[in-house]
């Protein structure tokens, strides 16, 4: 089945070329497994090398959610090989999304847990849809696990000092408003202008010179992705060691138990 839709090169009514949609659909929550990240990081890898494709903006095509994150299922009752594999392609989709050469929009049409916020985050410019049953945050320790520094990284380059101990150490899901409120995402729309105010919000972005926008872009993220670069194999092998834990497999078990009986 096929994990994702994409348009690139696409041309709207009002003339916006070069610019890609990536819509995940991957049912029913769009969970980050190895083969949506793959999909995913060949498909951006794609979009780079192409000269005419100067934007991108990534969604949902699943109704209520963007993306639930990293797949627990990935990572519950797998042996260190796969652990570790997996957690290749999460940083390969991290290292491609925040040092992407594209002007990036997350359409946030959804909840956004977790790795579906981390992936949000790396993007340049975030709209959500103004709907207060969604959520969105690192709640990695609500999971009973902790969230890499690149995460942190990630969340305290957008959010700041303070506001990142605070939503890190508690695992806070924030509705779209506070969201909004801390600057995890940029602007708040009706959920049916999500995808359409992305596209007028890309226009002004692309209204930047390319080279100037990408060299500045490079020059404020480029310490945090060469500390990630200097760390891959320690960090994938921290990553494998925490994860293959009796205890912390026992609390993604509990914690998978809890999912499944919220919705019964
Ligand atoms: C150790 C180093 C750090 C590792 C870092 C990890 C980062 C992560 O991303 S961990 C993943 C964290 N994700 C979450 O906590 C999100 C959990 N999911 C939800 O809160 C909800 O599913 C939702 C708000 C996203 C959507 O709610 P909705 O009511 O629409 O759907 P559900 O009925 O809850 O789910 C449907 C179905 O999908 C399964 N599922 C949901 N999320 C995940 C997931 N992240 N991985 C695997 N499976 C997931 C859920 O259990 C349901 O399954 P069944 O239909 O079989 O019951």
């Amino acid at each position: 089945a096929t994990k994702m839709a994409l348009r690139a090169g696409l041309r709207s009514k009002r003339g916006l070329t070069g610019v890609a949609v990536m819509r995940m659909q991957s049912p029913p929550v769009n969970s980050l497994n190895l083969e949506l990240l793959t999909d995913i990081c060949i498909a951006l890898e794609k979009l780079e090398m192409d000269k005419s494709c100067r934007g991108l903006i990534i969604t949902s095509n699943q109704p209520k959610v963007f993306s639930a994150g990293l797949d627990i299922l990935e990572m519950y009752g797998k042996s260190p090989e796969h652990c570790g594999e997996f957690w290749k392609a999460v940083q390969e989709m991290w290292l491609k999304f925040y040092g992407s050469n594209l002007v990036t929009i997350a359409a946030i049409n959804g909840s956004s847990p977790a790795g579906g916020c981390l992936m949000a985050m790396t993007c340049d410019y975030r709209i959500m849809a103004d709907n207060p049953r969604y959520s969105i945050g690192l709640n990695e320790t609500q999971l009973g696990i902790v969230a890499p520094f690149w995460f942190k990284d990630t969340l305290m380059n957008t959010v700041g000092h303070r506001t990142t101990e605070m939503a890190l150490e508690l695992g806070l899901l924030y509705s779209p408003a506070e969201a909004l409120k801390i600057g995890m995402v940029d602007q708040l729309v009706p959920e049916d202008q999500v995808l359409t105010t992305a596209t007028e919000a890309m226009t002004k972005w692309l209204a930047i010179p390319d080279h100037a926008r990408q060299i500045t872009k490079s020059m404020i993220r480029k310490p945090t992705i060469d500390k990630l670069m200097s760390n891959r194999e320690d960090d994938v092998k921290n990553f494998v060691k925490f994860i293959s834990k009796d205890s912390i497999q026992k609390s993604l078990g509990v914690y998978l138990e809890m999912l499944k009986k919220r919705k019964a």
